[in-house]
């Protein structure tokens, strides 16, 4: 079966969040002894070269992180973190690629079996379509799918008049479905006891 070529696709990882309800950073907490940012970013290189990382203390992964991988400096004017949505939208300026995989730093139950797939459902997806998500019952599910380079300028043009929500930018965009076999690959983990009922046995 066809899929989306290592050429065509680049990752961008979001770990420029404030972690509040965990009350330590999400990036750094291990899965089978890999904090789950480098277990994520070396995932990521299996399906494209170009894996970036965007965050506000890029110091605190270099050494965790693959070589390799590229860690974005986001740029917060007021000092203060801006949210996913301007993250990614500083992160598109620097890809070259059609397709860029979105992901959270916060998915350890993501697997190399579920990715597969959707590189295939990538080569289907329509021209009208900028992005390629899981849906849940009140909207998409932005941080773990597809967006095609393109998105940027109806993106910026959302971000300059004052959007912020990845919810409300995509109410207004034509997104295709990507098919989940399994669901539990979304969850993250936001809290101490989210992290204790579905994740300590991971760690
Ligand atoms: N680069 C960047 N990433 C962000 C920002 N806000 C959230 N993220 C990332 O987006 C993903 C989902 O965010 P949440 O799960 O809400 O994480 P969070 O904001 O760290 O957690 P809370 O403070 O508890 O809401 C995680 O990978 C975060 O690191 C931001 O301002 N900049
Ligand atoms: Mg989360």
């Amino acid at each position: 079966m066809k899929t989306v070529s290592k050429n065509n696709l680049s990752a961008i990882i979001l770990a420029g969040g404030q972690s509040s309800r965990m009350g330590r950073d999400k990036a750094l907490i291990p899965i089978q002894g890999i904090p789950m940012l480098k277990r994520l970013a070396i995932l990521a290189q299996e399906y494209t070269t170009d894996v970036y990382i965007i965050t506000s203390w890029p110091e605190r992964y270099q050494s965790i992180i693959p070589p390799d991988c590229h860690l974005i400096q986001e740029i917060c004017p007021s000092r203060k973190t801006q949210g996913p949505l301007t993250a990614f939208s500083q992160a598109l300026t620097h890809i070259k690629t059609p397709w860029i995989w979105l992901l959270a730093c916060d998915l350890p139950n993501l697997t190399s079996p579920e990715i597969l797939p959707w590189l295939t459902y990538l080569e289907t997806v329509s021209e009208d379509a900028i992005a390629l998500l899981p849906r849940h019952p009140k909207g998409w599910e932005p941080l773990c799918g597809f967006y095609r380079y393109c998105c940027l300028d109806s993106l910026q043009h959302f971000i300059d008049t004052g959007g912020r929500s990845f919810q409300s930018w995509l109410r207004q965009q034509t997104v295709a479905e990507l098919p989940m076999r399994d669901r539990q690959v979304l969850l993250n983990c936001n809290t101490p006891q989210e992290w204790e009922s579905n994740f300590r046995r991971l760690g």
